[in-house]
């Protein structure tokens, strides 16, 4: 039990009201980020909207637009970061990119929304008690679908000095947490020779061969992987025309495991596919790793306690389904904000069952239903922040959480996990 409930309470009770009251411009401002969808880090528009909502439509905030990448911002209140001692160093993330082809099929307008209006809420209740030693922080971290803006924005320096960061995802389900994998992209490209496809076929070196045999290798590692590794990818290019035998071909692939120390593991995997399939057409290989490999989402139980208690008291149902809480939902760059500051990435539902990266689910994302979810989680949010803050035996132990789950991970890196790739 917090010393300090009663205040708490109040508080809490503060940030909500601050929220409902705000709901309107919140509303327009992920309006605005659905109907202008942007890829990841060319969400210009979508971070001059959230710059002018801290600038122009909030006040006390001190805005940083740009910050340290082009499409990403921050905005802070309260006591200047580094060296207070006692001051607790509160963030809350937006990420506004969208998908191609589909729009805002992953409802990332829903998570700019929810972690401004979690800013605003908690910032409007630390701000009546003048006592307490807070600094509030709003990050913009863009290209979350492709490339891991927050992993570009921890090699700036831009989440040191953070206590604790808050985070939340639209999904079909209510949940503190769901399992997300490492991962990291590769791209694979083969070089042949082109010639006449029909009149001298013997000239031409076939790329297009090579991809295919390397979608094929692939196809078949997947059934000698373990049952949480996931391999998918595409063949980006494939020629030009029947009768020009394809010089270059372009794969993209995915590569997931668990956990970060495994993913090596499956690379070394794949590389296999990648090269045998160049060796058994004559094509040159290269093979392209992302500059971004996104780690899994290390796991903080003190803050998902208190996230679901927050959440209950707000009438929120959370997931029992046991399939939805143990499969792995996907990857995301907050794993590795997970590995370097202890945080929460939650997840909610909108009000549809419609599934993520489909159309149905840009729909969802943008329609006047998902408002209500969207702010009763802005609202858990600032309320697990606020828990954290008034009660510091709760801020140490997310903090001990953190570094015992973090030595686990580092640990299971150092041994390494079972390699079969080489069958000695
Ligand atoms: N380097 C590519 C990263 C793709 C990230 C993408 N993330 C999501 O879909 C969000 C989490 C889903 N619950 C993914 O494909 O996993």
């Amino acid at each position: 039990m917090c010393e300090r409930a009663g205040l708490l309470a109040e508080l809490k009770h503060g940030a909500g009201c601050r929220i409902d009251e705000a709901a309107e411009k919140l509303h327009r401002l992920s309006q605005d980020i659905w109907s202008c969808p942007e890829l990841a880090y060319d969400e210009r528009k979508a971070h001059d909207r959230l710059v002018a909502f801290f600038s122009q439509e909030e006040e006390g905030w001190k805005v940083d637009s740009h910050f340290k990448l082009d499409t990403a911002f921050r905005a802070t209140w309260g006591p200047g970061g580094g060296g207070e001692g006692d001051v607790v160093s509160v963030a809350f993330l937006c990420e506004y990119d969208a998908l191609p082809g589909i729009g805002h099929a992953c409802g990332h307008n829903l998570i700019a929304e929810v972690g401004a209006a979690a800013a605003l809420g908690f910032k409007a209740a630390v701000e009546k008690s003048s006592k307490l030693p807070v600094r509030v922080t709003v990050l913009g971290t863009p290209a979350e679908e492709d490339g891991g803006g927050k992993i570009d924005l921890i090699r700036e320096g831009a989440f040191d000095g953070l206590d604790v960061v808050f985070m939340a995802h639209p999904l079909q389900d209510d949940a503190p947490f769901l399992p997300h994998v490492a991962e990291h992209d590769v791209t694979v490209k083969y070089h042949g020779k082109a010639s006449h496809a029909s009149a001298y076929p013997w000239e031409g070196v076939n790329a297009l061969d090579a991809a295919v045999l390397c979608y094929n290798n692939l196809s078949v590692l997947r059934q000698q992987i373990k049952p949480d590794w996931r391999i998918h990818g595409i063949i980006k290019h494939g020629g030009v025309k029947p009768n020009i035998i394809p010089a270059y071909t372009e794969l993209e692939y995915y590569l997931r495991t668990p956990s970060r120390a495994e993913l090596p593991v499956i690379k070394a995997k794949a590389e296999m596919c990648f090269r045998s399939a160049a060796m058994a057409t004559g094509c040159e290989v290269e093979v392209e790793y992302a500059r971004n490999a996104f780690d899994n989402i290390l796991r903080n139980r003190t803050l998902e306690d208190l996230y679901e208690e927050n959440g209950k008291a707000l009438g929120m149902e959370f997931t029992t389904d046991e399939e939805v809480l143990t499969n792995a939902s996907g990857s995301t760059d907050f794993g590795n904000v997970s590995f370097v500051v202890p945080g929460i990435h939650s997840y909610f539902y909108i009000g549809s069952k419609a599934l993520s990266h489909t159309e149905e689910y840009t729909v969802a994302a943008g329609d006047q239903k998902a408002q209500f979810y969207t702010l009763r989680t802005a609202k858990a949010l600032a309320m697990t922040a606020l828990d954290v803050l008034l009660c510091p035996d709760l801020l140490q132990r997310v903090k001990d959480e953190f570094t015992e789950a973090k030595l686990k991970e580092d640990r299971l890196l150092k041994d390494g996990p079972t390699d079969n790739t080489k069958n000695a």
